[in-house]
């Protein structure tokens, strides 16, 4: 796969682009005008420090409103062409991309389309260059590329191709298979975008929410196979408006390009039963531990949540100053280390999530996958006999240590030998059920990519929360369901962004100095057992307000001494299709972190309705200096 990004998909001046576009090993780059347009450098200029970049020219874009036009306007038009020719000589590119007519006194008849596309070819022929016509999806009369293929294919130019652009395709639902009906070597160039499903206007949509391929919802899959399929082999590349990329990190927005092609480009070749190109997605068994970073105060802020949850503390690290706290499958980590990633991290943010270890079956298949998707891995020194666990950065600098599978039980023996309390034998949490990220809004989408790629997991719709301060993004990432051994659980994250100054998860970021976990969910077999048994202990409640329950019972038809029983214990509930679901929370550790207990019954989501109203809970005790 020849790979290329439009410069438009990320922010920065030109020269910024190019050089983050380089560093992320793209092939080439489509220079859009506007930018060549703001830039310092002149087009020679630009087109000399691509080639230092080792970054091909794809394409001069756009050239708009062409073809249908009156006798004069398209002489001007010609004239305007020309010029560009001169532009993509600098540049070093034979190629411009020819957007279809938008324009509303255009005309339509096929045989003045063919004539007026036969003419420009021409010119551009007699420059050495070549144009590559597009199907705007709001184009006038042109917006359909079987439409444009049909006009390419009857003028039969060398110097008229196509171009295909998935956004353009797709928002209108054009079936892929027609791709089929394309030669591959008139289709000169290959847009790639992702989009969510949203209902707007064609364009609006497409300026604004565009994403990398996996971010959205198309079925790009199918469209890639089909270009696979007819052996297209020139460039795949990246045209995505974007508000939020724009605002982002040039350099992230271009990795995660990447990223999304490779994984758009196997998925595709795999829909066609070739050959894998890419070691395939990590399907971990579960949560192996979940390590924390703190202070010895901190720690037992900490510890005294965990004994309130019915966690013990069963073992002591044989060298470090690291406690092993459990509960059914749990285990807590706390480490309290002077030095290494764990007290870097409490230094920074306080007392936080540093790592989760997730437990595989296949360590290195699980380093390959990472590794080709430029997922960095970390190694801090370890001594001699310690246990190496390999590990992989993620959300905010944190760690996934990747725990083999086979050898967890005796790594635990070997590192915690010194044992503390027993675990208690009445617990009442399992599992953990999932765990909540947050993250700023200009990144979620990169950090959604990174679980769906990395993993074998799928994702949620997203959901907007209403936060008393403004609105909160929400999306949950999760093991395919059954894939996960063991008790069949699928492991789960949520992923949460705001652009609301105020909002907790924004708080959060303030208060935490960047995105980290900031909720752990604890599954359990019987919420009121484990709320009057938490309870009982000490464990700092959230507390749900009696609207809710009025309403609660109201709303589900609930018995009122169901619903009188949960609003004893905080309890909220949420029902579906599927089954049931049952949730309390605690209160915030150092403002920051704080935990939750569900009980499932065949319920499958993450209780979104009450979210706000724990939201707006958890609002009321936020700083008075916040607002
Ligand atoms: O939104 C546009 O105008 C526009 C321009 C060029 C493209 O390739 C495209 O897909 C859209
Ligand atoms: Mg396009």
């Amino acid at each position: 796969m020849k790979t290329s990004i439009a410069t438009i998909s990320i922010s920065g001046t030109l020269v910024e682009k190019l050089s983050a576009i380089a560093s992320r090993g793209y092939d080439a780059v489509e220079i859009f005008e506007n930018d060549l347009l703001s830039a310092a450098q002149s087009a020679k200029e630009i087109g000399a420090i691509c080639r230092d970049l080792g970054l091909e020219v794809a394409m001069l874009q756009p050239f708009r409103d062409y073809e249908g036009l009156s006798p004069d306007l398209r002489a001007r038009a010609e004239e305007r062409m020309r010029r560009k020719f001169a532009v993509m000589e600098d540049l070093g590119t034979d190629l411009i991309l020819l957007c279809s007519n938008c324009s509303p006194h255009a005309v339509g008849e096929r045989d003045v389309l063919l004539e007026d596309l036969a003419r420009i070819a021409g010119i551009a022929g007699e420059h050495d260059k070549r144009l590559a016509y597009e199907a705007l999806a709001w184009g006038t009369h042109i917006n359909d590329h079987r439409d444009a293929w049909a006009l390419v294919r009857d003028v039969d130019h060398p110097a008229l191709g196509l171009t295909l652009d998935s956004f353009h395709s797709l928002s209108r639902n054009i079936p892929s298979a027609s791709i089929g009906d394309i030669r591959a070597d008139k289709l000169f160039i290959v847009q790639w975008a992702d989009a969510p499903i949203l209902q707007m206007d064609l364009l609006n949509w497409s300026r604004h929410f565009r994403c990398m391929p996996g971010q959205g919802d198309f079925p790009l899959v199918e469209f890639g196979a089909q270009l696979r399929r007819i052996g297209y082999d020139g460039y795949w590349s990246l045209e995505i408006f974007n508000d939020r990329f724009r605002a982002g990190s040039a350099s992230s927005v271009a990795r995660d390009g990447i990223r999304g092609l490779k994984v758009l480009h196997d998925q595709s070749g795999i829909a066609l039963r070739r050959a894998a190109e890419l070691p395939a997605p990590v399907a971990p068994q579960g949560v192996e531990f979940i390590e924390f970073a703190a202070s010895h105060a901190e720690a037992e802020e900490f510890g005294r949540i965990f004994h309130a949850l019915g966690f013990a503390p069963v073992g002591r690290h044989r060298s470090k100053d690291v406690v092993r706290w459990q509960q059914g499958g749990i285990n807590l980590v706390i480490n309290s280390e002077p030095e290494g990633l764990a007290h870097s991290f409490d230094m920074v943010h306080g007392g936080s999530v540093c790592a989760l270890g997730l437990t595989v079956d296949d360590q290195q298949g699980a380093i390959d996958r990472a590794a080709a998707l430029d997922i960095d891995r970390f190694a801090q020194s370890v001594a001699p006999d310690e246990w190496q666990i390999p590990a992989l950065r993620g959300v905010g600098g944190s760690l996934f240590y990747l725990v083999d599978g086979a050898t967890r039980d005796a790594m635990w023996a070997e590192e915690f030998p010194h044992a503390l309390e027993q675990a208690k034998q009445d617990g009442l949490l399992t599992s953990v059920d999932h765990i909540a990220q947050t993250m700023q809004y200009e990144e979620f989408l990169g950090w959604l990519l990174y679980y769906t790629s990395l993993f074998d997991f799928t994702k949620t719709p997203q959901l907007e929360i209403a936060d008393p301060m403004g609105i909160v993004y929400s999306q949950a990432v999760e093991s395919r369901a059954g894939s996960v051994a063991g008790a069949g659980k699928p492991l789960r994250f949520t992923l949460n962004g705001s652009m609301a100054a105020n909002a907790l998860s924004t708080r959060f970021l303030h208060n935490y100095f960047g995105a980290g976990v900031q909720h752990i969910a604890f599954a359990c077999d019987d919420i009121f057992a484990a709320a009057a048994k938490a309870k009982d202990a000490g464990l700092p409640f959230l507390a749900v307000g009696p609207n809710y329950y009025a309403d609660l019972e109201a709303r589900f038809g609930l018995d009122a001494d169901l619903v009188a029983r949960m609003a004893e214990h905080n309890i909220m509930y949420d029902r579906d299709d599927n089954g049931e679901y049952f949730q309390f929370y605690s209160r915030a550790v150092a403002k920051r972190i704080f935990f939750e207990v569900v009980q499932r019954r065949g319920y499958d989501a993450y209780g979104a309705a009450n979210a706000s109203v724990r939201l707006s809970a958890q609002a009321a005790h936020r700083d008075p200096v916040d607002f």
